[in-house]
């Protein structure tokens, strides 16, 4: 989900400069946008199995579930679509912020798009907290969608174009491994707040994501605008005192050069869709859109969303069930930490094949 920006690969080169205190807040930042991204995918499952919000919001399911508490059947408790919205309406929000994030991170650059998403998160979890009526629910859920757009859009490019090249590949993989991080801290927060005797648990579940957001928000004000963007733009002496800035070294020459014929090699391309079409891009054009495509519909986001839920129209209690989504949540955070120390080991395709097994069989095993 890039944001169109421009990565230049050293190719084996080696440029001057190493971590410093910009590269360290750019993962802090970073960090910030994964996880919350994760964050908001794994709390709601976990939300809506919690009684009082569902007497609170949802009391036609929660008389349903009361009704059917002793009935051997357990499908469809949670049939009420107002209660789906809920949760995927944050998906369809980050679909449509997407679109709009592209161009204010190409035009505005990355920082501006990653304090928006910062402050999407910020107000989408203040109001999911106070929430008084479903309104406010939904709406919240909404802004923490189009932070979801906003982040996913700038934070990526942002890691890329800020990391020295040596540890480019390590900090990029590190934004995925903070989304799962935030998944399972997700299912750990509503373990422990589903036994809030006040019953108001949720709404701390919901409003905690607001304290990475303010770090986000914070974090991307400190934070200086990528040298490549700003020579995107055309401030060619700027970007190179930024580079300077962010490297820690005035010997950014060749790294530099490098930006530059990376920026006009892209402004000659002239028709970049009508580009991608040709045959001769059609492996580039196929991977880049169906790898993703179908990774998302292995149906993972059923798990990450929905786990508690699932748990207990499976016949798990309470507890039971937000503890089956915190395993989830730890076997997805293991998964990827194995990935990421073996991916150099055995190759971007081996690790690929694998997990394609691994899927099929999973889904298998799942239909039957
Ligand atoms: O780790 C699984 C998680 O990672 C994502 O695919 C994002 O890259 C999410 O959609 C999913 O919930």
């Amino acid at each position: 989900m890039a944001g169109g920006g421009i990565v230049v690969q050293s190719g084996g080169r080696h440029y001057e400069g190493g971590v410093n205190a910009f590269v360290i807040i750019t993962c802090l930042v970073a960090a910030m946008g994964g996880l919350l991204f994760g964050y908001d995918l794994g709390i709601t499952g976990g939300v809506t199995s919690m009684e009082p919000f569902l007497i609170k919001f949802f009391p036609k399911v929660h008389q349903q579930m009361k009704d059917d508490a002793g009935s051997s059947n357990q499908y469809c408790k949670f049939d009420s679509e107002l209660l789906t919205l809920f949760t995927s309406s944050l998906y369809i929000a980050a679909l449509v912020a997407s679109f709009f994030a592209s161009v204010t991170t190409r035009v505005f650059g990355r920082k501006m798009s990653m304090f928006f998403g910062g402050l999407f998160f910020l107000v989408g979890a203040l109001l999911n907290g106070f929430a008084m009526n479903i309104e406010m629910l939904i709406i919240g859920r909404l802004l923490l969608g189009f932070g979801v757009g906003y982040a996913n859009q700038s934070v990526p490019v942002y890691l890329s174009e800020m990391a020295p090249a040596k540890i480019r590949g390590a900090l990029n993989m590190g934004f995925q491994m903070a989304i799962t991080i935030g998944i399972l801290v997700a299912s750990l927060v509503n373990v422990a707040m589903a036994k809030l005797p006040s019953g108001n648990g949720w709404r701390y579940s919901l409003g905690l994501g607001a304290v990475p957001a303010v770090l986000m928000v914070v974090g991307s004000l400190l934070l200086p605008d990528t040298p490549n963007s700003i020579l995107e733009r055309g401030y060619n002496e700027k970007a190179r005192a930024m580079l300077q800035k962010i490297r820690g070294t005035k010997n950014v020459e060749e790294e530099f050069q490098d930006l530059i014929d990376a920026v006009e090699t892209a402004k000659k391309v002239e028709h970049p869709w009508k580009n991608i079409t040709q045959p001769k891009y059609r492996p580039q054009l196929v991977m880049s859109t169906l790898i993703p495509f179908f990774q998302q519909l292995t149906g993972i986001n059923v798990i990450m969303f929905y786990a508690p839920v699932l748990y207990i129209t499976l016949g798990f209690g309470d507890e039971a069930s937000l503890l089956g989504a915190v395993i989830s949540g730890g076997v997805n955070v293991v998964a990827t930490l194995v990935s990421i120390l073996t991916v150099d080991k055995f190759g971007r395709r081996i690790l690929f094949l694998e997990v394609a097994h691994k899927c099929l069989f999973a889904r298998l095993l799942w239909e039957l």
